[in-house]
């Protein structure tokens, strides 16, 4: 099946489109675009509006055009491309400007998941006239933009589809508008909502859930998204930072830029301080800073710092880390990636390498455990009822499990909590952490998440599973096996919200999850079919796009 048609379930579009006719036909390079290139959450966005909006009472639901076809962009698969010119940069008949322009007003439709302002140079009123005369806009992609909003850009490049541009003016605001708090916000790439106060990041983050979720299957659109629990920090929460640079020739050590790339370029831009990082790091910035400065001979091309918090006991004291409360402890940091670092979640301590993954907002990270852990106690409780007949969990897996924090914040009211991770160093870790913390019914092992379901022999009615993947979320090979071993519960935390849909979504497909009574019909049927019965995002990166959600399933059968 076509890539287009999968993603939106529209009939394929047939034959590929003429690209439109450029003006000034004048000899110039033209370059490729490949779909894979593409930034998916524009499409998304654009085939969204194109369905909800700008086609609306022009079409039937069933003959709305995808995305490539209604756009004229080349149909087909990831591999497709689309040829542009370099110069102009869009294609004036759809411009309608000046062929060597490339600055102009645009009407925000939009924002992506990604905080990215999806516009046209059309106004909506005009952009509803254009559609239902069979007429195509052009899109522009452009961050720091808000909906509704009219701006002034400067088109730079184009992506599969659209074209990438940056914002030179705001001409007509959004009330939502507020100054951002960080000098640097509209040019680092870092902070994608730093222009919206934090009632309003936590909507567009709610909503940017509900639609991860609504895009991988129309169904889960009947799903509540309750409101993202915030952060207690919304500035000077992040525990980690990592600053790079890149040494080009004949650039003076003093003016390399150290800091995070520049919005939708490949360049750094160099940032002196950084409002999101907690004050350990932020001093610990200058110093990485300083430090990189006065070796900059040493480096070949350049390199990526990392500054990352630790606790310590208090200076001038001689308590050892494991002997001092937690509340005592000082604030630090580390630039070496090889040191421990200490992170404290509440009466729990937590050991890692400064280069392992763990979650980088400290004040949140009570509220998220708690969270996981009550779920668990809320679904034990309910599953011991009278008329339940099924008795309490009684094991817990931790697949990803990284340096223990779920399964070691979760293990109290368990015969036996088995954590399993692809990393030997975050799994030492796990063992040791399980340890300081009196985790005794805790065991960690080494190896790939699927393989768990090999390793336990607990009775699935009496154990939960909690998911915690990477970003790019789980494999269908995992998701096959946890849906034939069948756990009572699951609490599948992601941090790649996209990705968690779409295996929701997998689930979905092979039967697994019944939505408002509706299921899926496969040719085998599934050994566990599941609710949805909570999906509570939270906010551990405020300021930028990203949300961590949880997703809480409940075995019916
Ligand atoms: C998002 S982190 C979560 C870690 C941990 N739950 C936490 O909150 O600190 C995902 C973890 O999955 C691990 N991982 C990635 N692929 C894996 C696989 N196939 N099997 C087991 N662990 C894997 C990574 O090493 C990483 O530690």
């Amino acid at each position: 099946m076509p890539e287009d048609t999968a993603r939106s379930g529209t009939p394929s579009p047939g034959p590929e489109p003429k690209r439109a006719k450029l003006a000034g036909e004048r000899p110039r390079k033209s370059h490729r675009v490949r779909r894979a290139d593409a930034d998916e959450s524009v499409l998304d966005t654009v085939e969204t509006l194109l369905r909800e909006t700008w086609l609306a009472g022009h079409h039937g639901a069933s003959d709305a055009p995808s995305v490539p076809g209604a756009f004229g962009w080349p149909a087909g698969d990831q591999q497709g491309e689309a040829v542009f010119c370099r110069s102009p940069p869009v294609p004036a008949k759809l411009a309608g400007g000046n062929a060597a322009e490339c600055e102009f007003d645009v009407f925000v439709h939009e924002l992506t998941e990604r905080g990215v302002g999806v516009a046209t140079r059309e106004s909506p009123e005009q952009l509803s006239e254009l559609v239902s005369q069979g007429g195509r806009p052009w899109i522009f992609a452009v961050s720091f933009t808000l909906k509704g909003e009219r701006a002034r850009i400067r088109s730079v490049r184009h992506g599969w589809g659209y074209t990438q541009a940056d914002l030179l003016d705001v001409v007509e605001k959004s009330p939502l508008r507020i100054d951002a708090p960080c000098k640097y916000f509209g040019q680092c790439s870092g902070c994608q909502l730093q222009h919206i106060g934090y009632e309003q990041q936590l909507e567009f983050k709610r909503h940017a859930v509900e639609r991860a979720l609504a895009h991988a299957n129309p169904l889960f659109a009947a799903l509540t998204v309750l409101p993202p629990l915030p952060s207690p920090l919304q500035l000077g929460y992040r525990t980690k930072l990592t600053p790079h640079f890149e040494l080009r020739r004949h650039e003076r050590p003093e003016d390399v830029p150290i800091g995070f790339m520049i919005s939708g370029q490949r360049r750094v831009l160099d940032i002196e301080d950084c409002i999101i990082g907690t004050d350990a790091v932020r001093r610990g910035l200058a110093e990485a800073r300083r430090n990189a400065r006065a070796n900059m001979a040493g480096y070949k091309r350049g390199a990526t710092l990392i500054v990352r918090e630790t606790n310590v006991p208090p200076s001038g004291t001689s308590g050892d880390l494991a002997s001092t409360p937690n509340a005592e402890l000082e604030k630090s940091y580390t630039l070496d990636p090889r040191s421990w670092v200490v992170d404290v979640v509440g009466d729990l301590k937590f050991s890692y390498p400064a280069s392992s993954f763990f979650q980088n907002n400290a004040s949140i990270l009570p509220a998220f455990t708690g969270y996981v852990r009550d779920e668990l106690t809320k679904w034990s409780g309910k599953l011991t009822a009278p008329d339940t007949n099924s008795g309490a969990l009684r094991t817990l897996v931790d697949a990803y499990c990284g340096s223990g924090l779920f399964g070691i914040a979760c293990h109290s009211g368990f015969d036996k909590v088995i954590g399993i991770e692809i990393s030997s160093e975050s799994i030492s870790c796990a063992g040791e952490n399980a340890k300081v913390n009196n985790a005794t019914n805790v065991e960690f092992v080494l190896g790939d998440a699927s393989k768990i379901f090999e390793k336990t022999s607990a009775s699935p009615d009496n154990t939960a599973v909690i998911i915690d993947p990477p970003r790019k979320g789980s494999t269908p090979d995992f998701l096959d096996q946890l849906v034939a071993y069948g756990p009572r519960v699951i609490v599948y935390i992601a941090c790649g919200v996209p990705a968690q849909a779409r295996d929701l979504n997998y689930m979905y497909c092979q039967g697994a999850i019944v939505v408002d009574g509706q299921s899926a019909s496969p040719k085998a049927k599934p050994t566990a079919v599941y609710q949805v019965a909570g999906i509570q995002p939270f906010d551990l990166f405020p300021q930028t796009y990203h949300v961590e959600n949880i997703v809480t399933l409940v075995r019916k059968n």
